[in-house]
Parts: C-alpha cells; structure tokens; sequence
C-alpha cells in the first residue's frame, strides 16, 4: 500500500443525551451545561472543550453524522481507514448513538446512516468503479474476541436471567488478533462476509446486534456487556482513464487502480461501579475485564495524548488488552478516528461524566497518521502503464517506429547504388578503352588520307621550290607532317576533352544520388534521439529492479503467510499471488520493451554508419569531381597555348614569304625599266652577232621566268594564308566556347557534337 500521510488529530465529539424516565423519576437535575455557540461545556468548575458538543443545548444529535462521520466515510472511497468510537459510562447512549442496537429495520444511530450513504455513493459511482464490501461484527467479552456473524454459534446463543451471550461451539477456531509486518491488525478467523446491497448489510448488522451479549443492570435495562466492533470493509478496482493526446477521448487501456479501506464503528462497553450497577457474580466480573479494557484503552490514550511522553518515544501499552491491541490502528496510527464521548447530563451520573470528559479530552491530543491504502502494485502498474505509453508516444513523435523500415529502405538503396557505381565504372573502362582504339584507328586513318591528300595538294605546288635557290620549301616543305600532327593533336584533345566531360557527367549524377541519399538521414536528430534511447533504457531497467525488488518483497510476504494456515492468511496469500502473476507479467513486458529499444538503438547507429559512410562517398567524388575539373581546365589550357605558338610560327613563315615576293617584285621592275632604257644595244644585237647584250637578255629571260613563278607562288600562299587566317577565326570562337563550356561544366554537357563535326569537315576540307 502506498502512503500518502497527513497527520490528524483525533477528533472528539460529545454526545449528551436527555435525561431518561428513570433519572427523572429519581429527580436528577441536569448538571452538564453547553457554552452557546461553542463546543464547551462546563460542569461543575470544570469547562471542557471538544471539536463538537450534540444534545442538551449544543448542536442538534441529527447532524452528527454530516459532521463527524460522513467525511470519514468520503475517505473510506479514497483508501483511507476510518474508526468511529463510541466512549462513555454505562446508560450514556453509546448503543443509541451507534447504532448497534439496531434491530427491525430501526434507522436511529450512526451505522444505518453509514450505510445510507455508502451504498449511495457506490451508486453514483459504480459505472467507473468496482466494489466489493464485506462486513464482520465481533465483540469481545472478558477478554475474548467473539464472532457476532458466525452462524454456527447463533443457535447457540442463550438467555438466562435477562442476559443474552453466546456459547463457545467446540472445534471452532477462536478469532486471533495478528498483526502483519505492516503494522495492520487483522483478526484471523473473523467471519466476513460479502454484502452487495444494504439489506444484507442491515441485516449484517441486526443478526451481529442481537447476538451481542447485553444485560440488565441497576443502569440500564439492555445493557452492553462486550465492546462491539462492525467493520466495514471497502474495496474499490477503479478503471483507469487517460486522455489520447491525438483526440482527447479516454483511452481505456489504462488498467485499474486498487483501494482497500476498512471503517470500524465501535461500541464500547461501558466504564461501570459494581456499586452502582448492583452487580454481582457473573456482571461483577463481567464489569471488572470491561473496566480492564477501558482501563487500558485509558492508558494508551494517555500516552497517546500526552506531546512530550509522544516525542520521547514512550511505549504505548497497545497488548495491555484485546481492546487497545484491536483499536491500535484507530489510535495513533493509520486511521482518521472520531471519539464520540456519551455522557449523562444527570448530576447523580456527575462523577462518572466528569472522568468521561477527562478521557475524552486526552483523546483529542491523539495524533494518527492515515494513509491511503492505495494497492502498491496496480498504483506502480499504472506508473509504468504510464510510463509505456508516454515512450510510445514520444517515439510515434520521434518517427522511430519508421525507423527500422527506413534503415531497411536505405541499406536497399545503399546496396543498389554500389552495384550502379560498380555497373558505371565497368561501362566507364570499356569507354576508354574503346576511346583508345578509335582515337588510334582515326589517327591511323586521317595519316594514310593525309599522306595522300597532300601529296596530291600542297605537296605538289611546293614540290618544285625543294629545289630552288630561295628555299621557297622552308617552313611548307613540313606542312603536311606538321598538318598531320595538328590534326591528331586536336583529335586527341576532343576526345580527351569528351572522355572528362562524360567523366564529370557521371560524378555529377552519382554525387546527386548520393545526396538525396544523405537527405533521408538529415530528417532526424539521430544524436539526440540515441541519448533518448538510452536513457529511456535506463529508465526501463530502473523500473524493472524496482519492480523485481517488489516482487521478491511480496515473494516474501507470501512465504510468511504461507507460516500461517488460517483462512485470512490463506486469502491474503492468494491475493499477493495473483498479484505476484500480474506484477511477473509485467516484469516480462518490460523486459521486453527494454530488448526493443536496444534492438532499435543498434538498429540506429547501423544507420548512423552507414550514413557516415554515404558522406564519406560524398567527399571522395567530389574530390574526384574537382580533381576532374581542374585537369580539363589544364588540358583546354594546353591546347590553347599549343594553338597559339603554331599560329604564331605559321604567321612568321607568311610574313617571310610576303617579304621575299615583295623584294623580287621591286627587282623585276628594275630589269624592266633597264631594258626599256637601252634600245639600240638590242638592234645591234640583231645582226647576228651575240654581243655581251645578248648574254645579258638571256639572263634576264631566266631571271624573268624564274620571277614569274615566285609571284604564281606568292599568290598562292597568299591564298593559303586567307584560308589559315580564317580558320585561325574559327578556331578562336571555338576555344571562347570551350571555355564557357568549361566554367558550366558541373553539368557534364558540352557540346562535344559540333566541335567534333566542325574540326572533321576542317581535317577533311583541308
Ligand atoms: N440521545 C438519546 N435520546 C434519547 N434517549 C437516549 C439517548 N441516548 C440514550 N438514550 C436512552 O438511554 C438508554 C441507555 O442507552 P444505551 O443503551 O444506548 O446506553 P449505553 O451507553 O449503550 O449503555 P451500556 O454501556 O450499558 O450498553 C436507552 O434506553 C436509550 O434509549
């Protein structure tokens, strides 16, 4: 049972009753009298003040119950144990203010209010909570503790000289007062039994009432000779609700929570003067084990009430008598307790009243401490049951119950980007192998077409300047070699420049799934989500050594129990064994859930692992990818400049070449205008007779000719510069777009197509 203590005092009512016919016939004066307004009263020079005076001028009797019982009986639904005892000398109305006289459905007394009300209360309450209610009603007479419900011994009650008492049925166990390592006090062997409704509870009550053992004495006519004890115990199985944080409905899978209360309503027998009552013999000794009892009861609660004996820890004589060892409970323990103190107003009764006021007075120094006897086991069962559900939801929250499928998902994914980067670089080799071949074979082709083509073209115009005095050959003469060496140069250069860019077209794919790979692990904080994980496997292993500790505990009691072969041992036993099932079960389900989280935990951080290696593939191809880049770049500059220098050296070779025709053209017209200035030496001449001028003109014929074919030469390598001029133009476009395209390129596209079309129709142009 769990406790939930709050320290009360015991309360003290007073309960003064009129006098009765007989006083009055002896002509007794009322010598009690009630403050106006205020719970005191005073008698004689003694004023006495209680937390509520009834009758004789205090409060009205009928709101007793409301006041002092009632609550008490409000606490018994909330798991807290309640005692109501009723105190005073013999004729006092004890009985009357009870109830425990109740007989033929009579509804005076405290008890059949009790019952009113609780069965109204379950009533109201019974659509949420399940009850179950047991009554026992003993007595204990000289010092024994009898069973006023046990059916055997009713028949065997007997009456004998106006008393009623009951007779020991042999065989029958005689009720034993325990007490459990819990400090509880239970009476083994006590009927108890289970009434559903407030007739079989009143008729509890009335059949307990009438085997009570009562007696005429000069006091009262029907007087109680015993203490009697009704008990009524409460247990409750209430359902327990939470709300759905997704709709707010009441989720029902909640379980239930436990309470077990007991109320004891106790008349006692009254403090009595064998002088008075005209006692002898059988009464006599009757009067001395009830004055023993009382006696007791008085000294238990003078301990009880007295602060500083309290704090020193004085010992409370409880085992002095059956009594104060059954009342422990109520007095200075777990109970929320009401004395109710029933005295004569008549001051024939003055002495006796007075003692009765001191008794009661001491009471309410009495502290207890009542707790609410809240079953351990379902109240832990619902803090893990809670505790369950708030994990569930704290992982639905989390994504993680998506979480094994999603790492499922992506170690599929992960396996099937491997086989695709396997399948690419496979396809990648055979391309650069098949690149390879082909640049070999185009190489190889455009060399036989080239030695052909040009010796029929350019080789065949220079052809005759190899062997002439101007060395017209130089720097043509190795054109068709150095043309076919530009040629494989460019060629090999858009086919490495194609390889990387499909190279690069490739990284930029693999980086781009590779990426949206990572993107499915950025979704969560995994870090923060294996710490929850981990605390809230300590949190379960927490829960799961509390729990087992508890069962150990009740595996305990239940051997202790087990010592004890009476009925309420065996009851108790079997309960705390259903109970050990439940609580087995559970530590089961625990461990259960624990082993769930690890697997998930370990499930996450292979997840985590194979994230990290997914970003390391990340790093890797984009080193790769700018490694790539870098080296295009390099190869394009290269090119370039390789272009340049062989543009530069053809432009010298023209500009050489321009000069020379330039120079033989300015030498031709001075022969001509030498020739024009010397007529006669030519008409001489023409007799037949070779003259030194004759020789000349043969010399300039020659030199004519020979000027005459530098200048077709000249025209021609005039043309051949136009053309180069042009294709100078053409290339320089094209390296302007090579280098847009290299600055775009983390597409991979490059418009490989036109390039190689263009430089193909160029090589075979030329
Ligand atoms: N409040 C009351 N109003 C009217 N009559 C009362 C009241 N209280 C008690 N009486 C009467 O007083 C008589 C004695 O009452 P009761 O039997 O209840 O006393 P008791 O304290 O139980 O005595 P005992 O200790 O001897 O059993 C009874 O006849 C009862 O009807």
């Amino acid at each position: 049972m769990t406790p939930s203590s709050e320290i009360c005092s015991v309360k003290v009512a007073l309960h003064i009753r009129p006098l009765v016919a007989d006083e009055r016939l002896q002509g007794c004066k009322d010598c009690v009298s009630v403050v106006p307004r205020l719970p005191q009263v005073q008698i004689g020079t003694h004023s006495f003040t209680f937390d509520h005076v009834y009758g004789n001028g205090g409060a009205e009797s009928s709101a007793m119950f409301e006041q002092c019982v009632a609550p008490l009986v409000d606490g018994l639904f909330q798991g807290y144990n309640a005692t109501v005892l009723a105190y005073g000398q013999t004729g006092s109305g004890k009985t009357y203010t009870m109830g425990t006289g109740f007989k033929d459905g009579c509804q005076t007394g405290l008890i059949p209010q009790v019952m009113d009300t609780l069965f109204n209360k379950i009533e109201t309450l019974k659509h949420q909570t399940e009850f179950q209610l047991h009554v026992s009603f003993i007595e204990i007479l000289k010092e024994e503790v009898k069973d006023l419900l046990d059916s055997a011994s009713e028949s065997k009650s007997v009456v004998a000289n106006g008393h009623t008492a009951k007779v020991a049925v042999p065989g029958k166990p005689t009720i034993q007062i325990r007490e459990a390592s819990n400090g509880v006090i239970t009476l083994a062997g006590s009927t108890e039994v289970a009434v559903s409704t407030l007739q079989e509870m009143a008729a509890c009550l009335e059949k307990g009432s009438l085997s009570r053992a009562t007696g005429s004495t000069n006091m009262n006519n029907q007087s109680s000779r015993s203490h009697a004890i009704f008990t009524i115990t409460l247990e409750q199985m209430r359902k327990l609700h939470s709300v759905s944080p997704v709709n707010d409905t009441p989720d029902e899978d909640m379980g239930e929570e436990y309470f077990c209360a007991k109320l004891h309503l106790v008349d006692l027998a009254g403090s009595e003067r064998a002088k008075r009552t005209g006692t002898g013999g059988l009464r006599l000794k009757e009067g001395i084990h009830i004055n023993k009892g009382l006696l007791a009861l008085g000294n238990v609660i003078s301990a009880l009430g007295d602060e500083k004996k309290r704090k020193e820890g004085m010992h409370v004589p409880y085992r002095d008598s059956k009594l104060t060892r059954l009342l422990q409970d109520s007095l200075g323990g777990n109970s929320k307790t009401v004395m109710i103190a029933c005295i004569s107003p008549a001051d024939i009764n003055a002495e006796e009243t007075l003692n009765t006021l001191k008794y009661a007075n001491r009471a309410r120094n009495i502290q207890n401490k009542p707790v609410a006897n809240r079953d351990l086991i379902s109240s832990e069962m619902q803090q893990m049951r809670q505790q369950l559900k708030y994990l569930q939801a704290e992982l639905c929250a989390r994504g993680v119950r998506a979480a094994s499928d999603e790492v499922q998902v992506l170690r599929e994914r992960i396996a099937w980007l491997e086989a695709t980067n396997e399948d690419l670089s496979r396809k990648l080799h055979e391309y650069r192998s098949r690149c390879a071949i082909t640049e070999q074979c185009e190489i190889d082709a455009y060399e036989g077409h080239a030695s052909s083509a040009k010796s029929d073209g350019l080789k065949r115009n220079f052809q005759s300047m190899d062997s002439s005095e101007y060395h017209m050959d130089e720097g043509i003469s190795g054109d068709s070699s150095g043309e076919i060496d530009e040629a494989a140069k460019e060629w090999e250069h858009t086919l490495i420049q194609s390889t990387m860019d499909k190279e690069l077209h490739e990284l930029n794919k693999r980086l781009e799934q590779k990426e949206s790979e990572m993107k499915l692990f950025g979704g969560v904080d995994t870090e923060s989500l294996k710490q929850q994980f981990r605390k809230k496997i300590l949190e379960l292993e927490e829960e799961k050594r509390t729990a087992q500790q508890e069962r150990d505990r009740l595996l305990v009691e239940i051997e202790n129990l087990a010592a004890n072969s009476d009925g309420q041992a065996q009851k108790t036993q079997d309960t705390h064994s259903q109970k050990l099932k439940a609580f087995e079960a559970q530590i089961l389900d625990l461990k259960k859930k624990q082993e769930s989280h690890f697997e998930l935990l370990k499930k996450k951080q292979r997840s985590d692992e194979a994230a990290k290696r997914l970003q390391a593939e990340i790093q890797y191809i984009k080193a790769q990818k700018v490694q790539l880049q870098h080296k295009i770049k390099q190869e394009a500059e290269q090119f370039r400049q390789w272009k340049a220098s062989q543009e530069k050296e053809l432009l010298q070779v023209l500009q050489r070449k321009t000069e020379e025709a330039a120079m033989a053209s300015k030498r031709l017209k001075e022969l001509l205008e030498a020739r024009k200035s010397s007529p006669r030496e030519s008409s001489a001449n023409s007799n037949g007779h070779v003259s030194p001028g004759q020789g000349n003109e043969k010399l300039l014929r020659r030199w004519l000719d020979h000027e005459l074919e530098v200048m077709v030469k000249v025209h021609e390598v005039r043309l051949q510069h136009e053309k180069q001029k042009q294709e100078h133009a053409a290339l320089a476009k094209e390296l302007a777009l090579l280098k847009q395209v290299d600055q775009l390129s983390p597409s991979g596209d490059s418009p490989q197509e036109g390039k190689n079309g263009h430089r193909h129709t160029r090589y075979i142009s030329s």
